[in-house]
């Protein structure tokens, strides 16, 4: 769906954006394990105004075979919010639900601010409101494997976005 050139020109772009955004400011980068990594990693080389990171993982809460939506953290951040421009870093966000009860989660523990810097946005599948500040690509309804994300737990290695064909 995206080469690798387009995905990396893309990040340089962000990145350049983020960084007038911020002048004169540090800003603190949160990665959504696993799947935002790969693109965290290529954007904080990009930006060049102070960065720090930090990084969590979250799960669905789950009732019975129906996921509410919510999240739970399941490996918090290692240090505080308090006071920060806080951005967090998502591979993806689909129906998000992620990112929507994420951010009611970290805007409890005080930060400066929060935005949201998205890879790819899906918004077809959107259930949840969520704002996004920074969007490196727009994508229609299909999987999408690569760049951290994963299927299987596989293929996040690879360094451009494909789509998968599933066999009927
Ligand atoms: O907008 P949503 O519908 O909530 O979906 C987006 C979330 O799904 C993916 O994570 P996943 O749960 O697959 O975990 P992973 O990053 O460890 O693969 C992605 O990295 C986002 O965190
Ligand atoms: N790997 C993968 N994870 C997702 N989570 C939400 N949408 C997607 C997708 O298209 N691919």
């Amino acid at each position: 769906m995206l080469t690798e050139g387009e995905v990396d020109t893309r990040i340089r772009e962000l990145g350049e954006q983020i960084s007038k955004d911020y002048a004169g400011e540090n800003v603190h980068l949160i990665c959504v394990l696993k799947g935002g990594v790969f693109f965290m990693c290529e954007l904080a080389k990009r930006i060049s105004v102070p960065v720090s990171m930090d990084f969590l993982s979250v799960s669905s809460y789950g009732s019975g075979t129906v996921s509410s939506g919510a999240v739970k953290i399941i490996k918090d951040l290692d240090e505080p919010l308090e006071g920060k421009n806080v951005l967090i870093v998502e591979d993806i966000i689909d129906s998000g639900n992620t990112l929507h009860y994420l951010v009611e989660i970290l805007y409890k523990r005080q930060p400066k601010n929060i935005r949201i810097c998205t890879l790819l946005d899906k918004p077809e599948r959107r259930v949840a409101d969520v704002h996004v500040d920074y969007t490196g690509f727009v994508i229609p309804d299909e999987f999408v494997v690569g760049y951290g994300l994963d299927y299987d737990q596989k293929y996040r290695n690879l360094p451009f976005i494909g789509s998968v064909v599933f066999d009927e």
